[in-house]
């Protein structure tokens, strides 16, 4: 295909940004510009210079007398100085770019969406309309004529207009991960591309989201903030003073919205002067993301850090924040939660009521070890039910749940690691200059009523939270199942009344993954829709002898990896350690310390847990003895989740057996 003829003239016009943004951001940035109320990043002074260097994102041509508004390009933050403007994809300017029926876009001629490589831009997607009207972009210094509108033109979506922060389309308001359109999905193929239509309507830059949702996955999310949709980009732009709760089934782009709604949140343009958060220019928001893993934290990170000062958005996984309140050293084996009690939110008051006891006659310890022996001196409290004298509790359940708790130094497994944190925060709770004005938690469905207080205690009191998930994926029964009791415990809704926002396109998954998962769900919650409407169909191997299991699996994890040589293909399984054995016979090398990634010649493999997976993609995955993948109250979110970690394509490889909902699935 030819490339668009203004090609090179954006990408230098976005060379020239990335030169001018970096010498503005390395020079006293109080005197360099010019300020205009509006749009202006009012508070350079605050910025540091390792933030915003994100390429241009896109341009906006408008029908106008305005000269500010005829022509612009929307950039990581505002500069002034390219020929025309570059406004900030945080200013509200920038609706008229995400939000095709935000106030203002009457006037609207021409949208053009950049699609990057790294920092350069590698293609351009325009978005015709207005007919008849010339192109009103400025491209004169490398001579490249305008283009001719008929031959761009693309269809205007046609959806009703939403007003901001109103659902769109593909978000609605509804309770527990209901979806509020959707009947199940009948198998045919007409209906299947009517569907597919259906869930594009409403979209912005849709060829240049199909096409990035067709290239190789790396291990990183890639930049996908000029593919933002409305109601993406309506969920990233919440109002900074509210909480959010957003319910979306995998790959709708949930971690994409967590990650932008970070850097939004700190973006310098709402600290100005009409700014949401003009109040707060003297001290910008601290931001807190925590999601499930340590290879989420790698996964979603560099969506960030081109956007947001350094030490304004910390990005961290549950594990490592609750051991870093305890201050003790680990390692903490094992998963989350035996028992209910090991996760109850009473737990609290328990190392509450213990450091209270103990507070009475003791000092607590300072100096070397004092912090382990402080919380030892609660957990121990605990374990004994208080004192004769002063009882922590009478119920004979829980009565019997402390008598069973180890001995501290036997507790040092990730069951209790909860416990442990809570029992610090309660002699010694985080100090305010410590804490954080908005928390954001991805995989929330994942995070026990014990992980909600000890986070809690890390928001400051006016502080608010963004919690995005999906109750389908719920990995373990000791989480809450569903919204409502999230919202309960954080008191997120003063009148009780609380309603999530569902995120209903789905990106990640081909329709013939998408509609193989979907099998594992209760019928009322099946019909989840994707962009990329069909795709490879998904195999399902059986293998009869018992021994066979790991080589075929290894086996089509090979044919899979040098098909899709560019991107990724992981092995997901309960039992690593046999498909270790299996890839170490094979020839397979292990890269780096972990167990995750393994090489052989020019191809690479990596190895997954079901738990490690979680918020992870590959362009193909091979899930291994679906039937071995634990239950929890009856559901597979495990087994769920991992199936949906596949961009491209999905092989099933079982022997002992198969869950009869997947089974029925590779017969239709
Ligand atoms: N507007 C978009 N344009 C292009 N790609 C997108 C867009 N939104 C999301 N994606 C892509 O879809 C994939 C899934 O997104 P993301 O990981 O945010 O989904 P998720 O809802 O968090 O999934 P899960 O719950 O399964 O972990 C990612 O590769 C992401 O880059």
């Amino acid at each position: 295909m030819t490339p668009h003829p203004e090609l090179p003239y954006e990408q230098a016009k976005n060379k020239e940004y990335l030169d001018k943004l970096e010498r503005r951001l390395q020079r006293n940035p109080l005197t360099d510009v010019a300020r205009n109320v509006l749009w202006i990043d009012a508070v350079n002074h605050q910025i540091k210079a390792n933030g915003y260097h994100h390429p241009l994102l896109g341009r906006v041509g408008c029908d106008t007398d305005d000269e500010e508004l005829r022509d612009f390009y929307i950039g990581s933050r505002f500069l002034p100085e390219l020929g025309v403007p570059v406004y900030s994809w945080a200013a509200p300017i920038a609706r008229l770019f995400f939000q095709p029926d935000a106030d203002g876009s009457e006037d609207v001629v021409v949208r053009r969406t950049f699609a990057h490589r790294f920092t350069d831009i590698s293609d351009l997607d325009d978005e015709w309309v207005r007919e008849g009207v010339d192109s009103p972009f400025i491209s004169k210094e490398l001579n490249v004529p305008a283009p001719a509108p008929t031959s761009t033109r693309r269809r205007r979506a046609a959806s009703p207009a939403p007003a901001s922060h109103q659902p769109s389309p593909s978000t609605s308001t509804g309770g527990e991960g209901t979806r509020s359109d959707a009947p199940a999905a009948p198998d045919t193929s007409t209906v299947r591309i009517r569907k597919a239509l259906d869930i594009r309507e409403g979209m912005r830059a849709e060829e240049a989201v199909l096409k990035r949702l067709t290239a190789p996955r790396q291990d990183k999310l890639q930049s996908v903030l000029a593919l933002l949709q409305p109601d993406q980009h309506a969920l990233v732009s919440w109002p900074v003073d509210d909480s959010l709760v957003v319910q979306g089934h995998p790959g709708t782009g949930k971690t994409v919205v967590a990650a932008y709604r970070a850097a939004y949140l700190v973006n310098p343009v709402l600290y100005e002067d009409e700014g949401a958060l003009a109040a707060r220019a003297s001290k910008p928001l601290k931001v807190l993301v925590v999601g499930p893993t340590a290879g989420y934290v790698s996964h979603v990170d560099g969506l960030i850090q081109p956007l947001a000062a350094f030490d304004q958005v910390r990005v961290t996984h549950l594990h490592d924040l609750m051991a870093e309140t305890t201050g003790l050293k680990g390692p903490w084996p094992g998963a989350i939660g035996g028992e209910h009690n090991d996760v109850d939110a009473q737990a609290r008051m328990f190392a509450e009521r213990a450091a209270r006891i103990h507070e009475q006659n003791h000092r607590w310890r300072e100096g070397n070890g004092a912090r382990r022996e402080n919380i030892k001196t609660v957990y121990e409290l605990i374990r004994r039910n208080g004192t004769p004298e002063r009882r922590l509790v009478e119920d004979a359940d829980q009565v019997a749940w402390m008598a069973n708790l180890p001995a501290f130094e036997q507790a040092f497994k990730r069951r209790y690691l909860p416990l442990m944190a809570q029992c610090r925060l309660a002699y010694n709770p985080i100090p305010d200059g410590m804490r954080y004005d908005h928390i954001i938690v991805d995989e929330a469905q994942d995070v026990s009523p014990i992980e909600w207080n000890v986070l809690d205690q890390y928001l400051r009191r006016d502080g608010h939270w963004t919690l995005v998930g999906d109750m389908n994926q719920r990995r373990s029964d000791v989480t809450y199942g569903s919204w409502h009791e999230i919202a309960d415990h954080l008191a997120l809704a003063a009148d009780g009344e609380f309603r999530p926002q569902v995120m209903t396109r789905g990106y990640r998954s081909t329709g013939a993954v998408l509609r193989f998962a979907d099998r594992l769900l209760p019928a009322k919650q099946r019909g989840n829709q994707t962009v990329q409407a069909d795709g490879e169909p998904v195999k399902v191997d059986h293998v009869t002898r018992p021994e066979m299991l790991w080589v075929s699996a290894l086996q089509v994890a090979h044919q899979l990896a040098t098909k899709y040589a560019d991107g990724s293909t992981a092995i997901i399984t309960v039992n690593p350690g046999e498909m270790m054995g299996e890839l170490g016979r094979g020839g397979w090398r292990r890269k780096g310390s972990g167990f995750h990634i393994w090489q052989k010649g020019e191809l690479t493999v990596r190895l997954y847990a079901p738990e490690d997976a979680r918020g992870l993609e590959f362009d193909a995955v091979v899930v291994v003895e679906p039937g071995a993948f634990p239950e929890n109250l009856g559901r597979t979110g495990q087994l769920y989740t991992s199936l949906t970690r596949a961009n491209r394509e999905l092989a099933v490889i079982w022997h002992r057996n198969m869950p009869d909902a997947l089974r029925r699935a590779a017969r239709s």
